[in-house]
């Protein structure tokens, strides 16, 4: 039986930046992977995404900007646009798997199966691994209604050749208001159908109602509390018919109601590891499950993170330091700052207002009245910071075509003292942009 120092099950970010750390040492690791290498992040998540993105953001500013300087919106050219797609990342699959091979590192293709505290078979094949690492991440979850076998997901979405007349959409978190945004941009009439009455829930809930103003008067047409009760065939339409009735005739279905971890088929219940098909796979503060040779990392585990990439690597980082250092200390995550890639963008950091605490303040900057917001036609771009009794930085959110670069400014202010000193003792930053205001709005 072939013997590694690690065993990863599942190639994503939580996989790959523990490899980077073991690149620089003697230790030996086997990859297995499933699906597509590289995980969900390069494949049907985050990259697509802002590949698409990077086509949807002239199109939408000039659209804004038409009659203001502007002649006319500039339009997608959706074939064209999923041609350069698909052949980026034919290039990108081709060489993804290689790079990560090494004399230290394996790969082998098929669904890894944990058989005991060290051991992982694929196929007919065991492998003895000193550690093993889950990190096999989030699936789909598919509405339980009849019909939701002809709803798409992201795992198709980012290959869909034709751009569709019509779509509906179901969900009202990241991934459905993301692909609406694209949708609607590249000309397509969208309908978003969210079950409960918010939408993004882990974001500013006023900038999310700003955002859903914006999109609605953009064309995409928005129904809360509008749970789905089944979705049909007709010869060459769907139709989604929601639990109060209203029928909805489409040329596409995408189901964005949630992913779960992906625990199924790991051998998880023989070996008695601990897991929640909601939350993920449970981990201590070492992210080791309670099989201590047994570690969890990235989506799949359950370790009170939002479920994205940086966290992945915050992980897998943990997992190297505690294996290979000695680190006694348990794992804390900084900031993580978090963006939706809409249009507007709302981003945040820290704390929300809705979570202030007695002796928070919040400071607003209206940043839609600067030059450089009128100047892209960013009139609604908002700041707000959260201070907590002492001065320190605890959270900021935004709203603007920015706002996911912008925040990145906050995330290492958070838990800082004296920020208006930080912004005073930067005066160097690049100006005209939103790092150089800091100044006005900490003091
Ligand atoms: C549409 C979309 C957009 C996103 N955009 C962002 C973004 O902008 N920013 C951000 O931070 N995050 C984003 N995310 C989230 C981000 O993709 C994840 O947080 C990240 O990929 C998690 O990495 P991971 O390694 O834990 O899991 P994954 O990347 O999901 O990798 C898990 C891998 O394990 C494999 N696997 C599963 N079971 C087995 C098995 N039994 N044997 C072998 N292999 C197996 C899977 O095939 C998969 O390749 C997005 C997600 C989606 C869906
Ligand atoms: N920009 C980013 O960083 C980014 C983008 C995409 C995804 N992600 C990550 O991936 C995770 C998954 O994203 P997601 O959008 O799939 O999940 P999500 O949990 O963010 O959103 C799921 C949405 O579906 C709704 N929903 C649940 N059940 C439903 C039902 N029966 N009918 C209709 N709607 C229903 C929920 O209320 C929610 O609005 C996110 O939580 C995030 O961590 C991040």
């Amino acid at each position: 039986m072939k013997k590694y120092d690690y065993i990863i099950i599942g190639s994503g970010p939580a996989a790959n930046h523990l490899l980077f750390k073991l690149a620089r040492t003697d230790r030996t690791a086997l990859v297995i992977e499933n699906n597509l290498w590289g995980g969900t992040c390069p494949n049907t998540g985050c990259q697509p995404k802002i590949f698409l993105e990077g086509a949807v953001r002239p199109v939408l500013n000039t659209y804004y900007l038409t009659g203001k300087g502007v002649k006319a919106a500039a339009q997608l050219d959706w074939r064209t646009l999923i041609k350069r797609k698909k052949e980026i990342w034919a290039e990108f699959r081709a060489e993804e798997r290689s790079s990560i091979e090494s004399d230290q590192v394996d790969t082998v293709f098929g669904s890894g199966v944990i058989t005991g505290p060290h051991t992982v078979q694929v196929a007919d094949q065991e492998y003895e691994g000193k550690n093993i690492v889950i990190a096999t991440g989030l699936l789909p979850h598919h509405l339980e209604v009849p019909g939701s076998e002809y709803a798409i997901t992201n795992d198709e979405f980012f290959d869909l050749d034709e751009l569709p007349k019509k779509a509906v959409v179901i969900g009202g978190g990241y991934v459905a208001l993301e692909l609406a945004t694209i949708l609607q941009a590249a000309g397509s009439e969208v309908t978003v159908l969210q079950h409960s009455e918010k939408l993004l829930r882990p974001f500013d809930q006023e900038y999310v109602e700003k955002l859903t103003e914006i999109m609605e008067e953009r064309g995409i047409v928005i129904h809360l509390n509008t749970p789905v009760k089944a979705i049909a065939k007709n010869s060459a339409t769907y139709e989604v018919t929601a639990e109060n009735g209203q029928k909805f005739e489409t040329d596409l279905v995408i189901d964005a109601s949630g992913r779960r971890p992906n625990v199924n088929g790991l051998g998880l219940k023989k070996l008695g590891i601990k897991f929640d098909p909601v939350k993920g796979v449970a981990v201590n503060e070492h992210l080791q499950t309670n099989v201590p040779s047994i570690f969890a990392a990235g989506d799949v585990a359950d370790n009170g993170q939002m479920n994205l990439t940086p966290v992945a690597w915050v992980d897998s980082y943990h997992i190297y330091d505690f294996v290979e250092n000695g680190l006694t200390e348990g794992i804390k995550y900084p900031a993580v700052a978090t963006s939706t890639f809409t249009y507007p963008q709302v981003a945040q950091v820290g704390k929300r207002e809705s979570e202030m605490a007695e002796g928070d303040t919040v400071r607003r900057m209206k940043l839609g009245s600067t030059f450089a917001a009128l100047g892209e036609g960013d009139e609604e771009a908002e700041l707000k910071v959260i201070f907590n009794k002492d001065g320190e930085v605890v959270g900021a959110s935004e709203i603007s075509i920015n706002a996911g670069e912008d925040i990145n400014l906050f995330a290492p202010l958070i838990g800082k003292k004296d920020p208006a000193e930080f912004a005073m003792n930067n005066l160097g930053f690049a100006f005209p942009t939103l790092a150089n205001k800091l100044d006005v709005l900490f003091r």
